[in-house]
């Protein structure tokens, strides 16, 4: 908020302005009204006219300033939100659903805007003009003003009970929408899966269940707002009643004049509107801070450790590449990787072998520094990666994970992604590499050509040969790479095969492997069972001595 200091001075000093113009005004009527009775001279009527003109410019002044901050505010928090969902540990992603962090960023956000824009403007008016009315009126007639304060007094307690029960619900309504937003996100992203196993029904019913219980809540808060208009209004109409006659009755008597009485009512109206002003700015600020309270949470979660003492300025080619020293790793309690320690030369290739659920893409995960070891050391590059800034040493690094995910956009926006300033050229170079140089004429798009979400209109094996364009365009000094498990026909295997080759020659890589073909032309063949290292050796050597590797083997791998 102090960044937006200048602004919020500026409305509250517009605000005294306009206000103090709004209350002069009662007074004028009262001076106009008892001069026009006794038929002295009336300069009062253009005063008004004035006052009145001069106080609706400076609320809309005062409406721009706040909206404007509003904006400034809530784009801030916008930026730190996202710097902050983007840069969390990765494990904080599988904790939690796309949605909620989607949810946060979006209606979220524009609920807190509420508080600044409308919530903040119609409070800070309510505030002054409340407090020059209660003044005034206390001047003018203080036994109409302790008439008029009783129903004012019922009305706050209302309002203040109220509103922490508005501000709980809110809450629980935001939780629900956030809930709905995940579910719609899940079955979006796997509508072919969804679509294939005739499970859409299903999944219809499951996000109109969450979407069913956000409406039960939104009700919820519609049953609490509809307490409060009647409740407010019976408090303002009766004190106002009171006022008339009791105001009547001292009229008539001669302890008021008329001009009095009516800048009395008119005050009154002043008090009035500032009071439903003030109710509808506590709601919206409570529903606000229940999404502050939100965004809040998500801003004071840790971001993934930026800034290691040790910048990885490659290329270097410390030896050995990579080193394992007894690492341990687990997900939660139970443990993942129990003692890995292995070895990798500068500039050859090994594969991790094992079965389904051995540890293998935990392997490539820490050695990308997405997690810490619990317990051993992981060194990458010649350096411990506790110690490194995780941005430069993943320059150096190129990882394809399983399925090589493309990102929505361009063809060229997928490439740029590892080197911003990569030329058309280079584009073209490493596409051509591959042999995707087909894409490029592909609707004339060039390299403008949309690849749809998460790259939906490219084939599995044009994906693949798209993630090692972006390999050969980074030129790593270490390629940490998934081998799909899905089966391709034997021709795209050959050309993966081909293209691996390409992309790997002169680099130290390591490769969860499933093919027969990728794991007999490695330099070594690391076996994993069960978070534990089995064996480590060639193709040869293994299928001679261990019994695990050469089951795989003879069932052409793919584990
Ligand atoms: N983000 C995660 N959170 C919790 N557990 C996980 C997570 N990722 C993997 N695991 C678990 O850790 C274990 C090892 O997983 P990993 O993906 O490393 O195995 P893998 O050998 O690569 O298996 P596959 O060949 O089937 O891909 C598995 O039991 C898996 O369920």
């Amino acid at each position: 908020m102090r960044e937006h200091r200048t602004g919020l001075v500026l409305v509250g000093v517009v605000s005294v302005v306009a206000t103090i113009l709004g209350v002069a005004q009662p007074l004028m009527m009262q001076r106009m009204i008892d001069a026009a009775s006794s038929g002295a001279e009336n300069p009062w009527v253009w005063w008004l006219v004035g006052v009145t003109l001069g106080e609706g410019v400076l609320r809309g002044a005062q409406s721009f300033v706040l909206q404007r901050t509003g904006e400034a505010f809530v784009g801030g928090l916008r930026r730190s939100l996202i710097a902050r969902v983007l840069r969390l540990p990765m494990a904080a992603y599988s904790a939690t659903p796309k949605g909620e962090w989607i949810s946060r960023l979006g209606a979220d956000t524009s609920q807190v805007r509420t508080i600044v824009t409308s919530g903040l403007f119609e409070l800070v008016s309510a505030v002054l003009m409340f407090g020059a009315a209660v003044v005034l009126m206390v001047t003018l007639d203080p036994v109409l003003f302790s008439l008029t304060l009783g129903g004012v007094v019922l009305g706050g307690v209302g309002i203040t009970f109220m509103g922490a029960r508005m501000r709980r619900t809110s809450e629980v309504t935001q939780a629900e929408v956030a809930r709905m937003t995940s579910a719609a996100d899940r079955a979006l992203s796997s509508v072919v899966l969804i679509r294939a196993s005739a499970a859409t029904e299903q999944q219809v019913e499951l996000v109109t269940r969450y979407a069913r219980r956000a409406e039960a809540s939104g009700v919820r808060m519609a049953r609490i707002q509809a307490w409060v208009q009647p409740v407010m209004s019976l408090c303002i109409q009766g004190a106002f009643l009171l006022v008339l006659a009791v105001g009547g009755l001292r009229v008539a008597s001669g302890v008021l004049t008329v001009g009095e009485l009516m800048a009395f009512i008119m005050y009154l109206f002043l008090l009035v509107m500032p009071v439903t002003q003030a109710m509808s700015a506590y709601t919206q600020i409570q529903l606000g801070l229940a999404s502050y309270d939100r965004i809040r949470q998500v801003l004071h979660m840790p971001a993934e450790r930026t800034g290691g003492s040790t910048d990885v300025v490659g290329p270097t080619e410390p030896e050995p590449a990579v080193v394992l020293e007894d690492v341990h790793f687990g997900y939660g309690d139970e443990p993942v990787l129990r003692g890995v320690s292995l070895t990798v030369p500068v500039g050859s290739r090994t594969a991790v072998v094992g079965p389904s659920g051995a540890g293998k893409s935990t392997v490539l995960a820490l050695l990308e520094g997405f997690m810490d070891p619990d317990a051993g050391v992981v060194r990458s590059l010649g350096h411990d990666l506790r110690d490194v800034d995780l941005d430069s040493y993943r320059r150096h690094v190129a990882y394809v994970e399983q399925g090589a995910p493309a990102l929505g956009g361009t063809l060229a926006g997928n490439l740029r992604l590892v080197r911003t300033d990569a030329t058309d050229e280079d584009l073209r170079r490493v596409l051509g590499a591959v042999g995707l140089d087909g894409l490029i004429a592909r609707q004339d798009a060039g390299l403008d050509l949309d690849l749809g979400d998460n790259g939906s209109v490219l084939s599995g094996g044009e994906r693949q040969r798209l993630a090692w364009a972006r390999v050969l365009l980074q030129d790593p000094q270490l390629l940490l790479f998934d081998e799909p498990t899905s089966s391709v026909d034997s021709a795209t295997e050959s050309l993966l095969g081909l293209a691996l080759d390409e992309v790997s020659r002169g680099r130290t890589t390591v490769i969860v492997a499933h093919r027969l073909s990728t794991v007999v032309t490695a330099d070594q063949i690391v076996v994993l069972e069960n978070g534990r290292v089995l064996d480590v050796g060639t193709h040869t050597e293994l299928v001679e001595r261990c019994a695990l590797y050469r089951t795989f083997a003879e069932h052409q791998l793919l584990v």
